[in-house]
């Protein structure tokens, strides 16, 4: 592609050498990707700034950057000097890309707490449908049956954009992606053209990264601020949010387009009615604008039935049946980490689960609570360099809800594993409640196991999917469910 055609898509920009007939091979924010014929944009991250980097993309054979900064180059380089390098990165790569979520209906899913759950649900509901759906999130990408591993949640944007064109060329009917409020906050999604924004619910976490829980909710609101206003194109757009949360109302009045409402517990556009809860699974009267219909699913607790209505509404709102819809969430099994009994046969019960913030940490003890025949035990610790202020709040709902906790270390990352447990529990007195801290969590999961008896339940959280511990800059290998397993086969032998 050419460099002037591309540059017609940003605007305002000044340049400095020739920018006619440069050939552009593809768009670049990391010098080590660089190859010949690139185009690197310099970010200035909140590591390093990639501006430091221009001279290495340059060796490497880039034809042309754009920058925000002063830099000194040699000869007559191409140069794009912008205000904002983020925004222009977002403009281009979907430029580059011929703006891929023009394409394909675009449902973005953001909240605290449910994300990958619900996408999850979703997937399935088009799967039933006969549709191949994207997904991009938390656990992995996924192109129909195709899926590779992803850093991010939501991945930057120029990543973004390939992975849509990827999805695009491999025919997929829709996309539900996973938006963090940190890539909503980044601008890693700037440009995306949704067509349904979901809303799960607002609690508390990453006050590491934003300033508090109203810049928090700021960011969630981004995503239906931009939900686009292109009425004339006859393109329908919805807000799907859940009414019995906090934050619906401030949610509702950022968007200028159509607002479906869930609720459990109030009118609202889809409800879910007659709820009951058991260790199989919850059943419910799913009463929709389309009609009404009970489901039974194997999911599992009260938060669950909320993600299965955010599932529907968008999929009622995207022209799914509601036959459909009860087909495919009575065919659900369980997602992946999120709930996940570890079964060897044992006669106590062993649940992963991918709780790590006060909320679901709560919704997920109460479920547990509400079912055992005995005691209750639970693993959990917080991650390093992430929010420490809910340390203690998570630490406060374990020892509320179990009967035995066991704290422990959760990706300690390039904090002291000592240090995070100590900001857990240090407010914690022995007599409110029984408690041990066994920092290595290999061996925190076994001693777990050794002291359950016949109908305790074990619930190890914070992990889930994850099948790696950071521990200072390493990933080492790490399952719970592996770890569990191999601990209850020990003791069965
Ligand atoms: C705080 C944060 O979000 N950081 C993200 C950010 O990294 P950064 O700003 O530090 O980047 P940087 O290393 O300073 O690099 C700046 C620029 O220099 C370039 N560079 C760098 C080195 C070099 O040799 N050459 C070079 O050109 C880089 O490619 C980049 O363009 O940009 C990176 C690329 O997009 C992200 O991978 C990284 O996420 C880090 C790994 C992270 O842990 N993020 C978490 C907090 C996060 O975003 N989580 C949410 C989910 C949260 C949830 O909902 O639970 C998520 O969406 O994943
Ligand atoms: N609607 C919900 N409300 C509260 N807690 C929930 C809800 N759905 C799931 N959970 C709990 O939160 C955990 C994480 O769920 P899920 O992975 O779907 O959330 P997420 O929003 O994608 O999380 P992340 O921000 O890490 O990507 C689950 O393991 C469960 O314990
Ligand atoms: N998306 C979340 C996942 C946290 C998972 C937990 N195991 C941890 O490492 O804190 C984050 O990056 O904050
Ligand atoms: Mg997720």
């Amino acid at each position: 592609m050419k460099l002037d055609k591309l540059l017609n898509e940003i605007g305002f920009y000044q340049t400095t050498g020739s920018i006619q007939d440069v050939e552009i091979v593809n768009v670049e924010m990391d010098s080590r990707k660089v190859k010949p014929g690139s185009l690197f944009v310099c970010i200035d991250g909140y590591t390093v700034d990639g501006h430091d980097f221009l001279q290495q993309a340059m060796d490497k054979g880039a034809a042309a950057a754009v920058i925000s900064k002063e830099v000194s180059v040699s000869g007559d380089f191409p140069l794009i000097r912008v205000k904002d390098t983020g925004r222009a990165l977002a403009m281009l790569s979907a430029a580059y890309y011929d703006y891929p979520t023009t394409k394909f209906p675009l449902i973005g899913v953001t909240g605290t707490n449910g994300k990958t759950t619900t996408t999850y649900l979703l997937d399935t509901i088009f799967e039933q449908q006969g549709k191949k759906s994207g997904v991009i999130g938390s656990i992995q990408v996924k192109i129909g049956e195709e899926t590779f591993p992803v850093i991010n949640t939501t991945p930057d944007v120029l990543e973004l954009n390939r992975i849509f064109h990827q999805m695009q060329e491999k025919e997929a009917e829709q996309v539900i992606m996973e938006v963090s409020s940190h890539a909503l906050d980044m601008g890693r999604v700037f440009g995306c053209d949704y067509d349904i924004g979901i809303f799960t619910n607002l609690s508390q976490d990453h006050l590491d990264y934003h300033k508090d829980m109203d810049d928090y909710l700021r960011a969630k609101s981004l995503l239906f601020s931009g939900l686009g206003n292109d009425y004339q194109q006859g393109k329908k757009k919805y807000a799907v949010i859940n009414e019995d949360d906090d934050a619906s109302d401030l949610l509702k009045r950022s968007t200028a387009q159509q607002v479906i409402t869930y609720s459990c517990k109030q009118d609202a556009d889809m409800m879910a009615k007659n709820i009951m809860l058991s260790p199989g699974g919850v059943a419910f009267k799913l009463v929709t604008p389309i009609g009404t219909t009970d489901i039974k699913t194997n999911l599992i607790g009260m938060f669950n039935v909320y993600n299965m209505l955010a599932a529907s509404a968008a999929a009622i709102a995207s022209g799914v049946g509601l036959d459909v819809i009860k087909e495919a969430l009575e065919s659900v099994k369980g997602v992946d980490g999120r709930f996940e009994p570890i079964n060897e046969g044992q006669d106590y019960s062993v649940i992963v689960d991918f709780a790590h913030t006060p909320d679901s940490l709560e919704n997920v003890l109460q479920t547990s609570r509400e079912f055992a025949e005995r005691k209750v035990y639970v693993v959990v610790g917080c991650g390093g360099d992430r929010d420490r202020t809910k340390r203690p709040l998570m630490a406060n709902v374990a020892v509320k809800y179990a009967d035995h906790v066991l704290f422990t270390s959760d990706n300690p990352r390039t904090e002291d594993p000592v240090q995070i447990l100590e900001d857990m529990t240090g407010h914690l007195t022995e007599e409110e409640a029984t408690f041990e801290v066994i920092s290595d969590r290999a061996e925190a999961i076994k001693y777990a196991v050794e002291q359950a008896q016949k109908d305790d339940i074990i619930l190890i959280a914070g992990k889930g999917h994850e099948t790696y511990q950071i521990v200072g800059q390493t990933k080492y290998d790490f399952d719970d469910r592996q770890i569990a397993r191999d601990a209850i086969k020990v003791k069965g032998e």
